[in-house]
């Protein structure tokens, strides 16, 4: 790890060089901490994402900050491997989690990111947005909420019935229980619910000018960036349209809408201290340091926003400045380790 006497992730050399300036400086380096070291980030990730995260421009600016990434053999122990001061991951299975869990337990000074039971909430649709419709952000510089959704297990013919009870408006978009799954369908009319294959989240389609934010969290770093997003359902293409629309996967990375020549209205991006107070209670409510939120502003409205979906670990590779914000946001983990600040490792309480 790179240690703290005032270093702010500069590079591993600099103390010798701040010895070598004189006498008054050595007397300070004998009560300096211990000399720095590498900082040791093990990842368990899947070869997609490996490649997507660890970018050249990652690994560079890592190496030159004292940062390295070690893979992780997910077929042997993790106390066989190391020793990490950090774990990054993002695979799913009982197996791994289960090794990970009992590492975290044999491992407490090693910081994983994140807590598998704090990722739980993260990779079921029903789940997921729990937190965010606890919340209450009425006076924060907009409103913040969860359209009205409804989770059915139940046999398709039932689901009209049980859309009208709970008081839904078609259209609705319908998504796999599972956040992982990404199959998901809007439904214009009664008849296309009974099409439909549960385990499902159904969520009211808002309209939104055709534009998503993404929010992207590391620790307490934010960024959003704008894509492009379904369109608005107006009257006509409710009268006109029947049967379940199955969409691919909108919010990728093609479909950046940041350089797009968009209305101001709906390209204004949320307020930032509703990002920054939605993201602290997101951060300490899930014990996560590393998620994304989908947020869309509902059509004529000026701060009326919808989280519609939050993804663990995303896919940082294409936020903007990526490599900075997250060897920035290593070191400080370290730094706090250090000052022994309390830190998110448990998910009681
Ligand atoms: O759900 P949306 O809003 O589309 O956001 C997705 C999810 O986070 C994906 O994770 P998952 O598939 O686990 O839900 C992630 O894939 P990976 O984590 O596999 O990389 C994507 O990263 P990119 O594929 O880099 O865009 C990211 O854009
Ligand atoms: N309630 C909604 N209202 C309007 N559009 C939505 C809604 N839910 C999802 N969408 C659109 O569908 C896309 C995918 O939905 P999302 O819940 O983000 O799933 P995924 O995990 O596949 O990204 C969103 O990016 C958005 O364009
Ligand atoms: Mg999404
Ligand atoms: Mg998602």
């Amino acid at each position: 790890m790179v240690s703290g006497g005032g270093m702010s992730g500069e590079g591993v050399g600099e103390p010798e060089v701040v010895a070598a300036a004189g006498a008054a400086v050595a007397v300070e380096e004998a009560v300096a901490p211990a000399p720095a070291r590498e900082l040791v980030v093990g990842y368990a990730l899947t070869s997609k994402k490996a490649k997507s995260f660890l970018q050249p421009k990652l690994r560079g600016l890592a190496r030159k900050k004292g940062i390295l990434f070690v893979a992780i053999d997910q077929k042997r122990p993790l106390s066989d491997q190391g020793p990490f001061d950090i774990v990054l991951h993002k695979l799913t299975g009982r197996e791994w989690r289960k090794l990970l869990e009992d590492y975290r337990e044999t491992h407490p000074e090693v910081t994983v990111l994140d807590p598998p039971c704090a990722i739980e909430h993260l990779l079921n649709r029903q789940s997921m947005l729990q937190e965010v419709s606890e919340l209450d952000l009425s006076d924060c510089h907009g409103r913040v909420g969860v359209p009205k959704q409804l989770f059915v297990n139940t046999d398709p013919s039932s689901i009209p019935a049980a859309v009208m009870r709970a008081g839904l408006s078609l259209p609705l978009v319908a998504k796999p229980l599972v956040a992982k799954s990404h199959e998901l369908s809007l439904a214009y009319d009664p008849i296309s619910l009974t099409k439909l294959e549960p385990p499902l989240v159904l969520q009211e389609f808002v309209n939104h000018g055709g534009v998503l934010f993404k929010v992207y969290i590391v620790g307490d770093a934010i960024r959003v960036v704008r894509r492009f997003s379904l369109p608005n359902v107006d009257e006509g293409d409710l009268s006109n349209n029947a049967g379940v629309f199955r969409f691919p996967r909108v919010s990728c990375a093609s479909a950046s809408a940041d350089d797009a020549d968009l209305d101001p209205h709906v390209a204004e991006l949320p307020p930032r201290p509703l990002l920054e107070i939605l993201a602290k209670e997101l951060r300490r409510r899930l014990g996560l340091r590393l998620f994304n939120i989908d947020m869309i502003r509902e059509h004529g409205t000026r701060d009326r926003f919808y989280v519609i979906d939050m993804n663990y670990f995303p896919g940082y590779g294409k936020m903007p400045g990526y490599e900075h914000v997250f060897t920035d946001f290593l070191l400080g983990l370290v730094k706090k380790e250090y000052r022994r600040r309390p830190s998110y490792s448990s998910c009681e309480g």
